[in-house]
């Protein structure tokens, strides 16, 4: 079982989280988180933060040359920011008598509730945490795992299918286009004509003080069937992999396979027909989106995600400032205007984190040696079925 807790605020001094679960002797390199790192920070739409922060991940436990101990994994990231932020971060003594504190809550953020809920007058004690900052640690969980799946060769992507109602390809959400994913190359990107309007979007946005969201598509190829369990809900690897992604700022819609779409199809059009071809049993359409039952198939995962426009707006909505009760317009923060591509960084390293979990119960052991065995011998049973 995997598990991790992630701890920092957005203009504290670091970000930090702590993996635990991983086995022993599984070869990490520090690049390849760095690597989702610089992705996550990447994206057209993003604000001036980002280049301020260059965001790499430095591992304080839980390994040693470069191999897992078995120990909990202790990873920091570094706010460069912070250095601007030191007296109205502080963790000691009293606020600075200039402090600006941030009293009207943005419509879409988790100041309002956050401020009643955690009695905060200045709002900033809230927004701190409910930051996608944090994503960063996120990110470096996942591309930590995803470095034992990769071993089993188990590979996850994301894209961006959608922005501001611009849609990547028009034939992306097609039913057909759908079941013939697991056909098509992991790695694809919107065409151009698309990625130019999609910009052409968030620059429109931009002008008017405004922001947009959009739909991202993960795929994680290379599952073997019964990840996951149909005997209790919380098991069931769909529930899991919705109940993560919603959880990362900003989502508010996640669909497995044909989704919504396939409420509004016959089963004829929406299941997928069984073969046997010696030594596998396959499916010649994906409608699943690779999960029955709340198990793996064996086919490629797919999953949808929608993202929110960003709360924070430069033509800020109407609100009240809590300490006067008037009729205020909301507090504007430094802000991105569309964090889509980012967000689809996250969610593939969300869904890795999700993956790699349900593998390890699955196939669970103290040792990368353990856990290759019961895989080869999970393998050969399920060949002879
Ligand atoms: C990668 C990423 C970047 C984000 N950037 C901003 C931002 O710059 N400004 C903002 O107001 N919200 C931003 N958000 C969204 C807020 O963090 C989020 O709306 C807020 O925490 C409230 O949570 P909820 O939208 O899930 O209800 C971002 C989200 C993600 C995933
Ligand atoms: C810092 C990140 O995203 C931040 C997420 C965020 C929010 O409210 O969620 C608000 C902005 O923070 P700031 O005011 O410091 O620019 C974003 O930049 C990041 O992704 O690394």
């Amino acid at each position: 079982m995997l598990r991790y807790l992630t701890a920092g605020e957005s203009h504290g001094p670091e970000l930090t989280v702590i993996v635990e679960g991983m086995p022993s002797r599984v070869p990490i390199q520090k690049e390849k988180i760095d690597e989702q790192l610089r992705r996550r920070q990447q994206g057209y739409g993003r604000g001036r933060r980002m280049q301020i922060e260059t965001d790499t991940v430095e591992v304080t436990s839980g390994i040693r040359f470069g191999e897992t101990l078995g120990s909990p994994i202790t990873m920091r990231v570094v706010n460069r920011d912070f250095k601007n932020w030191i007296e109205k971060m502080s963790v000691w003594g009293n606020p600075p008598e200039n402090l600006k504190e941030v009293t009207r809550p943005r419509p879409g953020h988790a100041d309002l509730a956050g401020g009643l809920k955690y009695d905060h007058e200045d709002l900033r004690n809230i927004l701190e945490r409910a930051s996608a900052r944090n994503t960063t640690t996120v990110v470096a969980a996942g591309a930590l795992v995803r470095q034992l799946l990769e071993l089993f060769k188990i590979e996850i992507t994301a894209h961006v299918v959608e922005i501001g109602g611009v849609v990547a390809k028009p034939d992306t959400l097609d039913f057909q286009q759908l079941i013939d994913a697991a056909d098509r190359s992991p790695v694809r990107t919107a065409d151009q004509v698309a990625e130019a309007k999609m910009i052409a979007k968030i620059d429109e946005a931009k002008e008017r003080g405004d922001t947009v969201g959009g739909i991202f598509e993960i795929i994680v190829r290379g599952c073997p069937p019964g990840l996951g369990s149909h005997v209790h809900n919380d098991r069931k690897l769909d529930a899991q992999l919705a109940g993560a992604l919603m959880g990362i700022q900003a989502i508010k819609g996640v669909e497995i396979g044909l989704g919504f779409e396939a409420a509004r199809r016959f089963g004829s059009q929406v299941h997928d027909a069984i073969v046997y071809q010696a030594p596998r049993y396959l499916r010649p359409s994906n409608g699943a989106g690779g999960i029955e039952g709340g198990m793996t198939t064996g086919q490629d995962i797919v999953i949808r995600v929608a993202m929110k426009p960003i709360s924070t707006l430069y033509k800020p909505l109407a609100s009240v400032d809590m300490k006067t009760k008037e009729v205020e317009l909301a507090a504007v923060e430094r802000s991105d205007h569309c964090a889509v591509p980012a967000a689809s960084v996250v969610g593939e390293n969300v869904a890795a984190f999700v993956i790699a979990d349900a593998f390890l119960r699955k196939f669970s052991g103290d040792s990368l040696r353990e856990i290759q065995a019961q895989v080869a011998a999970y393998q050969s049973m399920v060949e002879k079925r």
